[in-house]
């Protein structure tokens, strides 16, 4: 359970003249169902829907994407078992991770630059196999825990087996997804990106966000005429550094995306979908193309929301920089040479709402 020191509320409550978001009216969607039965043509408009939405939202909706949803349920219940535990026995997932890792159990402290949030969570590294410390390691937050643990190791292993089974599914959808968009911009190379979430040293990770409700925010919200205060922030507005993430949550609602004009909507929660969002590196690979998409997470006044997002992320010795032929002949790159290494010390040097993006712009 999360529970607030004095004075951090006030840090994560909006400011109460901040109205409710109005919902995403026509939220773009891609079923790959479709993409994949309905030839060449089929193909080839889900292409440019794909690229579409990722020009104009940085966001869409994946349905028909062949993922189990028997496992998304194991999976929504495992977690909600692990957020159950006692408070001691899940901060046991952190004591094995070194410190100044990202990585293990954590509770409001979001990064390691002061963010708070309405939210506890578990963050891990994957990699093209599932899990990336293997079946035996020494630094799995989930697998090396004190013996006298109260949580017994089999179901922590069962666990991790389960996450892994998870990842393992949802990265080869989310393959299909990145070459959709490659061919949506008329790339040849159609593995381009897909090829950098495969590799066996893409940098990925597997976060799940527990956000317990606050019933309390009924009442401020009736006061306020239902329309303004009492919203608290779960996960505060950021854009996400990877090349792209692929989330899906429970039926609570909680998801925001900001739009162009930065105005705020909120996405319906849909427990059978997968939600997509660019991140800065794919903003970068396509010279600002596509968008990376500012998002936010509130917290509901009477469920808690559970949601499970695959970050995919370059190998950290990867050099990104526009494609050349998304700059095109003549064209202006937006952005200068960096490996993803620099770019990520860099990101992790930030706050969350940071704009991680301009340290690597060019601007002249
Ligand atoms: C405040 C921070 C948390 C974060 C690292 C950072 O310094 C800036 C980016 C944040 C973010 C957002 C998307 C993902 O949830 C995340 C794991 C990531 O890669 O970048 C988080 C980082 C985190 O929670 O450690
Ligand atoms: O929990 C969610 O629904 C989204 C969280 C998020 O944006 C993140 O973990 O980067
Ligand atoms: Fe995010």
């Amino acid at each position: 359970m999360v529970v607030l020191a004095k004075g951090e509320l006030e840090q994560i409550a909006l400011p109460a003249v901040q109205k409710a978001a109005p919902p995403l009216a026509d939220v773009p969607e891609v079923d790959l169902a479709t993409a994949a039965s309905g030839g060449a043509e089929g193909r080839a408009a889900a292409a440019r829907a794909v690229a579409a939405a990722c020009e104009e939202h940085g966001f869409f909706k994946v349905t028909g994407h062949g993922v189990p949803l028997d496992l998304l349920a194991r999976v929504e219940n495992a977690a909600a078992a692990f957020f159950a535990l006692q408070q001691r026995e899940k901060e046991s997932a952190m004591s094995a991770v070194a410190p100044g890792s990202p990585f293990g159990y954590a509770s409001k402290r979001i990064g390691s630059n002061g963010d708070l949030g309405w939210v506890e969570y578990l963050l891990l590294g994957v990699t093209a196999a599932g899990a990336s410390t293997g079946d035996h390691s020494a630094d799995d937050p989930l697998l090396s825990v004190p013996d006298e643990d109260a949580v017994p190791a089999a179901w922590r292993r069962s666990f991790r087996d389960l996450l892994n089974e998870y990842t393992v599914a949802v990265r080869r959808m989310t393959c299909e997804v990145l070459e959709l968009m490659a061919e949506g911009l008329g790339m040849e190379d159609t593995d381009a990106f897909a090829r950098l979430v495969l590799d066996d040293d893409s940098d990925s990770m597997l976060r799940v966000n527990h956000y317990p409700p606050r019933p309390e925010l009924k009442h401020l919200q009736q006061l306020h005429g239902g329309g303004g205060g009492g919203r608290v922030t779960g996960f505060g507005e950021h854009t996400d550094p990877q090349i792209i993430s692929v989330l899906r949550s429970n039926a609570t609602s909680g998801l925001e995306i900001a739009l162009r004009d930065g105005t705020w909507v909120s996405v319906p929660p849909d427990q059978g979908s997968f939600f997509v969002n660019v991140g800065d590196a794919l903003q970068v690979l396509t010279n600002g193309r596509f968008r990376s998409v500012r998002h936010r997470v509130m917290v509901n006044s009477v469920h808690s929301r559970v949601s499970v997002i695959f970050f995919g992320g370059p190998p950290l010795r990867e050099t990104l920089a526009p494609l050349p032929q998304l700059v095109g002949e003549g064209g202006r790159s937006r952005y200068r040479e960096f490996t993803w290494r620099e770019y990520k010390s860099s990101a992790y040097r930030t706050k969350l709402a940071d704009n991680r993006l301009c340290h690597f712009e060019i601007t002249s």
